[in-house]
Protein backbone atom coordinates (compact mmCIF):
# COMPACT_ATOMS: atom_id res chain seq x y z
CA UNK A 1 0.00 0.00 0.00
CA UNK A 2 1.31 3.02 -0.41
CA UNK A 3 0.25 6.59 1.70
CA UNK A 4 0.97 10.08 1.19
CA UNK A 5 1.76 11.52 4.88
CA UNK A 6 2.27 15.23 5.57
CA UNK A 7 4.86 16.15 7.95
CA UNK A 8 4.11 19.63 10.05
CA UNK A 9 7.49 19.63 12.25
CA UNK A 10 6.82 23.55 13.79
CA UNK A 11 8.89 25.46 15.91
CA UNK A 12 10.82 24.63 18.87
CA UNK A 13 11.98 20.76 19.61
CA UNK A 14 9.08 19.85 16.58
CA UNK A 15 11.41 19.75 13.81
CA UNK A 16 13.89 17.29 15.85
CA UNK A 17 11.14 15.74 17.26
CA UNK A 18 9.26 14.80 13.64
CA UNK A 19 12.31 14.36 12.10
CA UNK A 20 12.58 10.95 14.55
CA UNK A 21 9.11 10.06 13.20
CA UNK A 22 10.11 10.30 9.43
CA UNK A 23 12.75 8.11 9.99
CA UNK A 24 10.64 5.90 11.75
CA UNK A 25 8.28 5.76 9.16
CA UNK A 26 10.53 4.77 6.32
CA UNK A 27 11.83 1.71 9.01
CA UNK A 28 7.91 0.86 8.95
CA UNK A 29 8.03 1.08 4.83
CA UNK A 30 10.73 -1.51 4.49
CA UNK A 31 9.54 -3.47 7.06
CA UNK A 32 5.90 -3.76 6.22
CA UNK A 33 6.11 -3.64 2.69
CA UNK A 34 4.35 -0.43 2.70
CA UNK A 35 5.27 2.99 1.00
CA UNK A 36 4.93 6.11 2.00
CA UNK A 37 5.69 9.71 0.41
CA UNK A 38 6.51 12.64 2.51
CA UNK A 39 5.34 16.23 1.36
CA UNK A 40 6.40 18.95 4.14
CA UNK A 41 4.28 22.11 5.53
CA UNK A 42 4.64 25.14 7.78
CA UNK A 43 2.35 25.57 10.78
CA UNK A 44 2.97 27.98 13.33
CA UNK A 45 5.50 30.62 14.28
CA UNK A 46 7.68 29.10 11.46
CA UNK A 47 4.86 29.71 8.89
CA UNK A 48 4.57 33.40 10.44
CA UNK A 49 8.00 34.17 9.27
CA UNK A 50 7.72 32.64 5.86
CA UNK A 51 4.45 34.01 5.01
CA UNK A 52 3.38 36.60 7.36
CA UNK A 53 0.20 33.44 8.07
CA UNK A 54 0.45 30.60 10.98
CA UNK A 55 -1.35 28.76 8.58
CA UNK A 56 -0.58 29.11 4.71
CA UNK A 57 -3.53 28.08 2.09
CA UNK A 58 -0.64 25.91 0.89
CA UNK A 59 -0.28 23.82 4.42
CA UNK A 60 -4.18 23.18 4.46
CA UNK A 61 -4.02 22.08 0.90
CA UNK A 62 -1.59 19.51 1.16
CA UNK A 63 -3.34 18.43 4.40
CA UNK A 64 -6.41 18.07 2.65
CA UNK A 65 -4.53 16.38 0.16
CA UNK A 66 -2.57 13.74 2.19
CA UNK A 67 -3.55 10.16 4.21
CA UNK A 68 -2.58 11.39 7.51
CA UNK A 69 -0.48 14.40 9.17
CA UNK A 70 2.39 14.31 11.64
CA UNK A 71 2.64 16.95 13.09
CA UNK A 72 5.71 18.55 16.40
CA UNK A 73 4.44 21.45 18.05
CA UNK A 74 4.35 24.87 17.38
CA UNK A 75 5.16 28.38 19.07
CA UNK A 76 7.72 30.21 21.34
CA UNK A 77 7.87 33.40 23.04
CA UNK A 78 9.08 35.06 19.58
CA UNK A 79 5.92 35.09 18.57
CA UNK A 80 3.97 35.79 22.16
CA UNK A 81 3.62 39.66 21.46
CA UNK A 82 1.85 41.07 18.62
CA UNK A 83 -1.33 40.87 17.71
CA UNK A 84 -3.28 37.90 18.65
CA UNK A 85 -4.22 36.27 14.47
CA UNK A 86 -0.53 36.28 14.03
CA UNK A 87 0.48 33.86 17.23
CA UNK A 88 1.07 30.74 16.18
CA UNK A 89 -1.54 28.52 18.10
CA UNK A 90 -3.94 30.13 15.65
CA UNK A 91 -2.71 28.22 13.32
CA UNK A 92 -2.93 25.24 15.07
CA UNK A 93 -6.63 25.56 16.34
CA UNK A 94 -6.98 26.46 12.52
CA UNK A 95 -5.92 23.51 11.14
CA UNK A 96 -7.82 21.32 13.34
CA UNK A 97 -11.25 23.69 12.54
CA UNK A 98 -10.71 23.63 8.70
CA UNK A 99 -10.25 19.83 8.55
CA UNK A 100 -13.34 18.93 11.06
CA UNK A 101 -11.08 17.29 13.47
CA UNK A 102 -13.32 17.18 16.61
CA UNK A 103 -12.12 13.75 18.27
CA UNK A 104 -8.99 14.06 20.32
CA UNK A 105 -7.96 10.77 21.86
CA UNK A 106 -5.14 11.24 24.51
CA UNK A 107 -4.20 7.99 25.81
CA UNK A 108 -2.30 8.13 29.10
CA UNK A 109 -0.67 4.69 29.51
CA UNK A 110 2.24 3.78 31.89
CA UNK A 111 5.17 1.65 30.92
CA UNK A 112 5.88 -0.48 33.40
CA UNK A 113 9.41 -0.04 32.97
CA UNK A 114 8.94 4.23 34.18
CA UNK A 115 6.78 3.62 37.02
CA UNK A 116 9.57 5.14 38.96
CA UNK A 117 9.61 8.19 36.88
CA UNK A 118 5.68 8.88 37.30
CA UNK A 119 5.29 11.50 39.86
CA UNK A 120 2.53 9.32 42.06
CA UNK A 121 3.67 6.43 43.89
CA UNK A 122 4.36 3.14 42.25
CA UNK A 123 1.26 1.00 43.73
CA UNK A 124 -0.98 3.96 42.67
CA UNK A 125 -0.20 3.87 38.71
CA UNK A 126 1.02 0.33 38.34
CA UNK A 127 -0.78 -0.68 35.22
CA UNK A 128 -2.14 2.37 34.67
CA UNK A 129 -4.05 2.71 30.91
CA UNK A 130 -6.79 5.44 30.31
CA UNK A 131 -7.74 7.46 27.50
CA UNK A 132 -8.80 11.33 27.78
CA UNK A 133 -11.49 12.50 24.68
CA UNK A 134 -11.29 15.96 24.12
CA UNK A 135 -13.46 17.92 22.14
CA UNK A 136 -11.25 19.76 20.04
CA UNK A 137 -12.89 22.29 17.40
CA UNK A 138 -15.18 24.13 20.04
CA UNK A 139 -15.88 25.40 23.18
CA UNK A 140 -13.64 28.64 24.76
CA UNK A 141 -11.07 28.50 22.10
CA UNK A 142 -13.09 29.30 19.18
CA UNK A 143 -16.27 30.91 20.64
CA UNK A 144 -17.62 34.78 19.69
CA UNK A 145 -16.71 37.39 20.78
CA UNK A 146 -13.71 37.43 21.90
CA UNK A 147 -10.68 39.70 21.97
CA UNK A 148 -9.82 42.86 24.15
CA UNK A 149 -11.92 45.62 24.01
CA UNK A 150 -11.66 49.34 25.52
CA UNK A 151 -14.78 50.41 28.26
CA UNK A 152 -15.76 53.32 28.00
CA UNK A 153 -13.51 54.78 31.48
CA UNK A 154 -10.83 53.77 29.13
CA UNK A 155 -10.28 50.71 30.58
CA UNK A 156 -9.86 47.48 28.84
CA UNK A 157 -11.45 44.26 28.92
CA UNK A 158 -10.80 41.00 27.60
CA UNK A 159 -13.24 38.29 26.46
CA UNK A 160 -13.83 34.68 25.44
CA UNK A 161 -17.10 32.81 25.18
CA UNK A 162 -17.90 29.21 25.61
CA UNK A 163 -20.43 28.24 23.14
CA UNK A 164 -21.27 23.97 22.47
CA UNK A 165 -24.08 23.27 20.22
CA UNK A 166 -25.86 19.81 20.90
CA UNK A 167 -24.75 18.43 17.89
CA UNK A 168 -21.04 19.19 19.07
CA UNK A 169 -21.97 17.53 22.52
CA UNK A 170 -23.42 14.68 20.44
CA UNK A 171 -20.81 13.69 18.01
CA UNK A 172 -18.10 14.05 20.77
CA UNK A 173 -19.99 11.97 23.37
CA UNK A 174 -21.01 9.21 20.79
CA UNK A 175 -16.71 8.63 20.53
CA UNK A 176 -16.61 8.59 23.89
CA UNK A 177 -19.48 6.02 24.31
CA UNK A 178 -17.91 4.08 20.72
CA UNK A 179 -14.05 3.70 23.04
CA UNK A 180 -15.05 2.62 26.33
CA UNK A 181 -17.46 0.26 24.86
CA UNK A 182 -14.29 -1.19 23.41
CA UNK A 183 -12.19 -0.99 26.56
CA UNK A 184 -13.78 -1.54 30.09
CA UNK A 185 -17.10 0.13 29.14
CA UNK A 186 -16.52 2.71 31.86
CA UNK A 187 -16.97 6.37 30.99
CA UNK A 188 -16.70 9.35 32.81
CA UNK A 189 -18.42 12.75 31.96
CA UNK A 190 -16.28 15.42 33.16
CA UNK A 191 -17.41 18.78 32.99
CA UNK A 192 -18.82 21.93 35.68
CA UNK A 193 -22.56 21.56 35.19
CA UNK A 194 -22.50 23.33 38.73
CA UNK A 195 -21.57 26.44 37.01
CA UNK A 196 -21.80 26.71 33.41
CA UNK A 197 -24.68 26.20 31.36
CA UNK A 198 -22.23 24.48 28.45
CA UNK A 199 -21.75 22.05 30.47
CA UNK A 200 -26.00 21.66 31.87
CA UNK A 201 -26.30 20.78 28.17
CA UNK A 202 -23.14 18.50 28.08
CA UNK A 203 -24.47 16.41 30.92
CA UNK A 204 -27.88 16.65 29.55
CA UNK A 205 -26.67 15.43 26.09
CA UNK A 206 -24.40 12.49 27.94
CA UNK A 207 -27.20 11.45 30.11
CA UNK A 208 -29.39 11.20 26.77
CA UNK A 209 -26.91 8.89 24.64
CA UNK A 210 -26.63 6.81 28.02
CA UNK A 211 -29.70 5.18 27.61
CA UNK A 212 -28.66 3.78 23.87
CA UNK A 213 -25.01 2.61 25.20
CA UNK A 214 -26.58 0.46 28.61
CA UNK A 215 -23.61 -1.79 28.69
CA UNK A 216 -21.57 1.56 29.39
CA UNK A 217 -21.15 2.25 32.83
CA UNK A 218 -21.73 6.14 32.53
CA UNK A 219 -20.38 8.45 35.44
CA UNK A 220 -20.12 12.52 35.66
CA UNK A 221 -17.47 14.42 37.53
CA UNK A 222 -16.72 18.28 37.86
CA UNK A 223 -13.50 19.09 35.97
CA UNK A 224 -11.93 20.53 39.54
CA UNK A 225 -12.83 17.49 41.52
CA UNK A 226 -11.25 15.34 38.04
CA UNK A 227 -8.06 17.12 38.24
CA UNK A 228 -7.86 15.95 41.96
CA UNK A 229 -8.55 13.06 40.94
CA UNK A 230 -6.63 11.82 38.52
CA UNK A 231 -3.50 12.49 40.97
CA UNK A 232 -5.15 10.81 43.76
CA UNK A 233 -6.17 7.49 42.02
CA UNK A 234 -5.96 7.26 38.19
CA UNK A 235 -7.14 3.91 37.95
CA UNK A 236 -10.54 4.70 38.65
CA UNK A 237 -10.43 6.25 35.15
CA UNK A 238 -11.02 3.98 32.26
CA UNK A 239 -12.29 6.54 29.25
CA UNK A 240 -12.86 10.41 30.04
CA UNK A 241 -14.71 12.70 27.86
CA UNK A 242 -14.62 16.17 27.98
CA UNK A 243 -14.92 19.83 26.59
CA UNK A 244 -12.07 21.46 24.96
CA UNK A 245 -10.34 23.71 27.44
CA UNK A 246 -10.68 21.02 30.12
CA UNK A 247 -9.30 17.84 28.13
CA UNK A 248 -6.10 20.22 27.21
CA UNK A 249 -5.69 20.76 31.16
CA UNK A 250 -6.12 17.17 32.01
CA UNK A 251 -4.29 15.21 29.61
CA UNK A 252 -1.13 17.40 30.57
CA UNK A 253 -2.11 16.59 34.48
CA UNK A 254 -2.71 12.75 33.19
CA UNK A 255 0.80 12.74 31.26
CA UNK A 256 2.97 12.70 34.34
CA UNK A 257 1.08 10.35 35.45
CA UNK A 258 2.99 8.26 32.82
CA UNK A 259 6.37 10.12 34.07
CA UNK A 260 6.71 12.46 31.31
CA UNK A 261 5.02 14.73 28.72
CA UNK A 262 7.10 13.08 26.73
CA UNK A 263 5.56 10.15 26.74
CA UNK A 264 1.96 11.34 25.33
CA UNK A 265 0.91 11.08 22.41
CA UNK A 266 -2.29 11.78 20.57
CA UNK A 267 -5.16 11.71 17.98
CA UNK A 268 -7.10 14.34 15.92
CA UNK A 269 -9.41 12.44 13.81
CA UNK A 270 -12.96 13.54 11.91
CA UNK A 271 -16.16 12.00 11.13
CA UNK A 272 -14.77 10.29 8.04
CA UNK A 273 -11.42 8.69 9.91
CA UNK A 274 -9.19 11.52 8.63
CA UNK A 275 -6.73 12.39 11.42
CA UNK A 276 -3.75 14.76 12.67
CA UNK A 277 -1.22 12.93 14.92
CA UNK A 278 1.07 14.80 17.23
CA UNK A 279 2.23 14.29 20.90
CA UNK A 280 0.41 16.31 23.52
CA UNK A 281 3.29 18.39 24.69
CA UNK A 282 4.05 22.00 23.03
CA UNK A 283 7.38 23.63 21.64
CA UNK A 284 9.37 23.21 24.89
CA UNK A 285 11.26 26.29 23.87
CA UNK A 286 13.66 25.78 26.52
CA UNK A 287 15.43 22.36 25.79
CA UNK A 288 14.56 23.27 21.74
CA UNK A 289 17.95 22.55 19.01
CA UNK A 290 19.55 20.81 21.99
CA UNK A 291 18.85 17.00 21.31
CA UNK A 292 17.21 16.70 24.93
CA UNK A 293 13.58 16.31 23.74
CA UNK A 294 11.76 12.74 24.01
CA UNK A 295 10.79 11.27 20.38
CA UNK A 296 8.56 8.73 22.14
CA UNK A 297 5.30 10.85 22.00
CA UNK A 298 6.08 11.67 18.58
CA UNK A 299 6.95 7.96 17.55
CA UNK A 300 3.90 6.84 19.79
CA UNK A 301 1.66 9.45 17.30
CA UNK A 302 3.22 7.53 14.60
CA UNK A 303 1.75 4.28 15.71
CA UNK A 304 -1.75 6.11 16.63
CA UNK A 305 -1.21 7.47 12.59
CA UNK A 306 -0.59 3.85 11.23
CA UNK A 307 -3.82 2.29 13.34
CA UNK A 308 -6.22 4.68 12.82
CA UNK A 309 -6.12 6.64 9.59
CA UNK A 310 -3.97 3.97 7.90
CA UNK A 311 -5.83 0.72 9.32
CA UNK A 312 -2.15 -0.85 9.10
CA UNK A 313 -2.49 -2.65 12.79
CA UNK A 314 0.37 -4.72 12.72
CA UNK A 315 2.70 -1.90 11.66
CA UNK A 316 1.18 0.20 14.24
CA UNK A 317 1.68 -2.90 16.91
CA UNK A 318 5.12 -3.13 15.79
CA UNK A 319 6.27 0.51 16.75
CA UNK A 320 4.29 -0.12 19.77
CA UNK A 321 6.33 -2.99 20.71
CA UNK A 322 9.39 -1.47 19.77
CA UNK A 323 9.13 1.28 22.21
CA UNK A 324 8.32 -0.92 25.13
CA UNK A 325 11.32 -2.94 24.01
CA UNK A 326 13.87 0.45 23.97
CA UNK A 327 12.43 1.12 27.44
CA UNK A 328 12.78 -2.29 28.88
CA UNK A 329 16.24 -2.14 27.77
CA UNK A 330 17.11 0.80 30.47
CA UNK A 331 17.65 3.59 27.17
CA UNK A 332 16.25 6.80 28.68
CA UNK A 333 16.08 10.60 27.65
CA UNK A 334 16.55 13.06 30.47
CA UNK A 335 12.57 13.79 30.86
CA UNK A 336 12.29 9.76 31.96
CA UNK A 337 15.81 9.10 33.50
CA UNK A 338 15.72 8.63 37.40
CA UNK A 339 18.67 8.87 39.04
CA UNK A 340 21.78 7.70 37.42
CA UNK A 341 20.51 6.10 34.39
CA UNK A 342 22.16 7.41 31.27
CA UNK A 343 20.72 9.73 28.84
CA UNK A 344 19.99 9.47 25.49
CA UNK A 345 19.87 12.15 22.46
CA UNK A 346 16.89 12.44 20.62
CA UNK A 347 18.39 11.04 17.88
CA UNK A 348 19.79 7.88 19.72
CA UNK A 349 16.56 7.39 21.41
CA UNK A 350 15.03 7.35 17.55
CA UNK A 351 17.69 4.99 16.59
CA UNK A 352 16.94 2.94 19.43
CA UNK A 353 13.07 2.20 18.52
CA UNK A 354 14.14 1.87 14.70
CA UNK A 355 16.43 -0.55 15.79
CA UNK A 356 13.75 -2.48 17.88
CA UNK A 357 11.03 -2.15 15.58
CA UNK A 358 13.80 -4.09 13.05
CA UNK A 359 14.69 -6.46 15.84
CA UNK A 360 10.66 -7.35 16.34
CA UNK A 361 9.14 -10.21 15.23
N1 LIG B 1 0.31 21.30 20.32
C1 LIG B 1 1.10 22.35 20.36
O1 LIG B 1 1.68 22.72 19.37
C2 LIG B 1 1.28 23.06 21.64
C3 LIG B 1 2.00 24.21 21.66
N2 LIG B 1 2.26 24.83 22.83
C4 LIG B 1 3.15 26.00 22.75
O2 LIG B 1 4.47 25.57 23.11
C5 LIG B 1 5.18 26.63 23.71
C6 LIG B 1 5.75 26.20 25.05
O3 LIG B 1 4.68 25.91 25.94
P1 LIG B 1 4.86 25.33 27.39
O4 LIG B 1 3.73 25.82 28.18
O5 LIG B 1 6.24 25.56 27.87
O6 LIG B 1 4.59 23.74 27.22
P2 LIG B 1 5.54 22.59 26.65
O7 LIG B 1 4.72 21.35 26.61
O8 LIG B 1 6.16 23.01 25.38
O9 LIG B 1 6.70 22.42 27.75
C7 LIG B 1 6.41 22.21 29.12
C8 LIG B 1 7.62 21.55 29.78
O10 LIG B 1 7.70 20.19 29.34
C9 LIG B 1 8.95 19.93 28.73
N3 LIG B 1 8.75 19.08 27.56
C10 LIG B 1 7.77 19.20 26.63
N4 LIG B 1 7.92 18.28 25.68
C11 LIG B 1 8.99 17.54 26.01
C12 LIG B 1 9.63 16.43 25.41
N5 LIG B 1 9.20 15.87 24.26
N6 LIG B 1 10.72 15.92 26.01
C13 LIG B 1 11.17 16.45 27.16
N7 LIG B 1 10.60 17.50 27.78
C14 LIG B 1 9.52 18.05 27.20
C15 LIG B 1 9.51 21.30 28.32
O11 LIG B 1 10.91 21.28 28.25
C16 LIG B 1 8.95 22.20 29.43
O12 LIG B 1 9.79 22.19 30.53
C17 LIG B 1 4.20 27.80 23.82
O13 LIG B 1 4.40 28.66 22.73
C18 LIG B 1 2.84 27.13 23.72
O14 LIG B 1 1.84 27.96 23.22
C19 LIG B 1 1.86 24.33 24.04
C20 LIG B 1 1.12 23.18 24.07
C21 LIG B 1 0.74 22.47 22.87
C1 LIG C 1 -3.17 25.85 21.07
C2 LIG C 1 -3.34 24.98 22.29
C3 LIG C 1 -4.76 24.64 22.51
C4 LIG C 1 -2.45 23.79 22.14
C5 LIG C 1 -2.50 22.84 23.29
O1 LIG C 1 -2.12 23.13 24.40
C6 LIG C 1 -2.98 21.50 23.04
O2 LIG C 1 -3.58 21.23 22.01
O3 LIG C 1 -2.80 20.64 23.93
MG1 LIG D 1 -2.15 21.45 25.77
Amino acid sequence: MSYRILLLPGDGIGPEIVAEGEKLLAAVAEKYALEFTFSRGLLGGCAIDATGTPLPDETLALARDADAVLLGAVGGAKWDVGPAHLRPERGLLGIRKALGLYANLRPALLFPELAGASTLKPEVVAGLDIVIIRELTGGIYFGEPRGVGTLPDGSREGRNTMVYSEAEIERIGRTGFDIARRRGHRLCSVDKANVLETSQLWREVMIRLGSEYPDVDLSHMYVDNAAMQLVRAPKQFDVVVTENLFGDILSDCAAMLTGSIGMLPSASLNQTGFGMYEPVHGSAPDIAGQQKANPLATLLSVAMLLRYSLGEAAAADGVENAVAAVLRQGLRTADIAVAGEPVLSTVAMGDAVVAALRAGG
